[in-house]
């Protein structure tokens, strides 16, 4: 295993990653991503926040070796990452990615059952991971009967049963409500505790990175760089009463006084070229 500068074992890295999507349908290609480096210490909770369209998910495709970067390279547990995404490594997506035909039990035990493992194992594991999740009375229902945050529940059980050791999170709370969230951060912080797995979330809201993080990486507008990495110091059994610590605001402020001329430069990107007649009115 890997030893950083400081002694502590890297358990994931990227080393001079950069993704550029091809040219397509007339489209220039898109340079999403880096260069960058980024060094994951085993057990620790990382949030990656940045402004619209600067890559993130485009890193959490790279770091789950879903896609391999266009330069540099991926590591996992000393291993280059390709296009698939190792034994060990659990992804939970934003959108709802629960089988609609399937009941929330047969959801959860799906990737076991693909993986192999014998009957009596999964019945043990896909049990537990719906009691961790409190889904344990929803085990025959279908995915349409449970509420956004049940589903997502559903989905993060589906990963954790199947032990991963790194969890990558893509904005996996989203879609839902304010309350629900911060419960589910609650429950996320839970797990991370529980099964001492390395944990990257990305999200958009600087609070939720703020609570949940060891270290939050801030990505520049794209293509996305870290412009800085910020240690919160927080106890590791914290909760989402932590945000009554007056540090706390002062972090957020952090976070959003590096996020903010990024935010002004991608929102500048996205804007629409201003048109030759308008143009030549206005001058
Ligand atoms: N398959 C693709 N082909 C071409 N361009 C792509 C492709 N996927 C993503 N992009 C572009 O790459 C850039 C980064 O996309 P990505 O989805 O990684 O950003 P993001 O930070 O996750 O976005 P958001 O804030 O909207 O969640 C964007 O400009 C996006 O339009």
């Amino acid at each position: 295993m890997a030893m950083s500068s400081d002694g502590a074992s890297v358990h994931a890295a990227l080393v001079g990653v950069t993704r550029v999507y091809p040219a397509r349908a007339g489209q220039p290609p898109v340079h999403a991503l880096g260069p960058l480096d980024l060094e994951l210490q085993r057990g620790e909770f990382f949030s990656v926040v940045g402004p619209s369209g600067c890559g993130k998910s485009t890193l959490v495709d790279v770091l789950g070796g879903l896609a391999p970067p266009s330069q540099g390279e991926a590591l996992f547990e000393g291993k280059v990452l390709g296009s698939t995404v190792p034994d060990g490594v659990g992804v939970v997506f934003q959108e709802d990615a629960s089988f609609p035909w399937l009941t929330v039990w047969e959801n959860v035990a799906f990737g076991l059952r693909r993986r192999g493992t014998d009957a009596a194992e999964i019945r043990r594991r896909v049990d537990y991971a719906l009691g961790f999740m409190g889904l344990q009375g929803f085990a025959k229902a279908y995915p349409a009967q449970l509420s956004g945050g049940m589903r997502q529940r559903v989905c993060i059980a589906r990963t954790l049963v199947m032990q991963p050791r790194l969890i990558l999170l893509d904005e996996p709370f989203g879609a839902l409500d304010q309350q629900t969230r911060l419960l589910m951060g609650d429950e996320l912080l839970r797990l991370w505790r529980e099964t001492g797995a390395t944990v990257v979330l990305i999200t958009h809201a600087l609070d939720e990175a703020n609570l949940l993080s060891d270290r939050i990486g801030v990505l520049s507008a794209r293509p996305g760089c870290f412009i800085a990495i910020v240690e919160t110091g927080w106890s590791r059994d914290r909760d989402s009463t932590l945000a009554e610590d007056p540090r706390f605001g002062a972090v957020t402020a952090r976070l959003w006084a590096y996020l903010r001329p990024e935010s002004l430069r991608a929102l500048g990107q996205q804007a629409p070229a201003v048109p030759d007649t308008l143009r030549s009115a206005a001058e």
